[in-house]
């Protein structure tokens, strides 16, 4: 691919953030979409939402919900929410994707895609990410470290102890450019689980930034009761 057409040759790209929240929950165990659940006095997505509006240089941020998900029109919010979540992340993405373009963003202007999910991120984060992908040709993501030894497993037991010294876990915020984004989506299919393996698909080496063990996703029962002491020893 033309990879100069979506270069840094552009010094006026603006900033989008994208918020996939469309997801059930289903590993969470909770009622109804884990993103809506409290979490330190708020719904989850409100944390989410509050760090990236807190970053100046994000000019516009996307929601992406589930078609009939009523949850943003019973808390209003000053981003831009639409009922346009498919069956996948990587299809709620593609879709957020096009509903930004149609809100005037450009091919050349940058997407900070970030997890609802994913409600411990900092205004500090995702600003250490701007400013090591803004320059760069590809973009990146924020990623961590194993800090554990890492097994394979067959059948229940350890077939093999890895190499963990190039492995890193992937987190979000992940930035790219829309236009290349776009294509890659097109390109990966909707089962891509991140943004980063799309752009590998176009061939391309997206920049590791390093997060934070604190940018963990909600995933399973046990992380709310996590994400809440950190949320509420960051308020101390
Ligand atoms: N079809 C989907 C699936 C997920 N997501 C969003 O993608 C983020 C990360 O996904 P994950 O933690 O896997 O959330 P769920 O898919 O909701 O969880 P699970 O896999 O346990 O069902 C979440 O903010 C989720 O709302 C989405 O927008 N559209
Ligand atoms: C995008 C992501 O948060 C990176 O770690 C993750 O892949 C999304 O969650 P899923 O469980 O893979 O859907």
């Amino acid at each position: 691919m033309d990879i100069m057409a979506t270069s840094d040759s552009k010094p006026n790209s603006r900033f989008y953030a994208l918020v996939p929240c469309a997801g059930t929950g289903s590993r969470a165990g909770t009622p109804g979409p884990k993103q809506y659940e409290r979490i330190a006095g708020q719904p989850m997505v409100w944390h989410t939402l509050a760090a990236l509006q807190a970053v100046k240089r994000i000019s516009r941020t996307l929601v992406v919900v589930a078609p009939g998900d009523g949850f943003f029109e019973r808390n209003p919010t000053s981003a831009l929410v639409v009922p346009c979540g498919g069956a996948t992340r990587a299809s709620s993405v593609s879709n957020g994707l096009y509903e930004l373009t149609r809100a005037g963003a450009t091919d050349t202007d940058w997407v900070l895609v970030h997890d609802a999910a994913r409600c411990l991120i900092t205004p500090a984060l995702i600003d250490s990410l701007i400013d090591a992908c803004a320059g760069d040709e590809v973009g990146g993501l924020l990623a961590q470290k194993l800090p554990d030894t890492l097994k394979r497993e067959a059948g229940g037991r350890v077939a093999e102890t890895l190499d963990r010294e190039d492995k890193w876990l992937a987190q979000t915020p992940q930035m790219f450019r829309i236009g290349l984004l776009m294509q890659a989506l097109e390109k990966a299919g909707g089962q891509v689980t991140d943004e980063a393996t799309a752009v590998e698909s176009l061939g391309l080496q997206p920049l590791l930034v390093q997060g934070g063990t604190q940018n963990f996703k909600v995933t399973y029962p046990d992380d709310f009761a996590l994400a809440e002491a950190v949320l509420k020893a960051r308020t101390r």
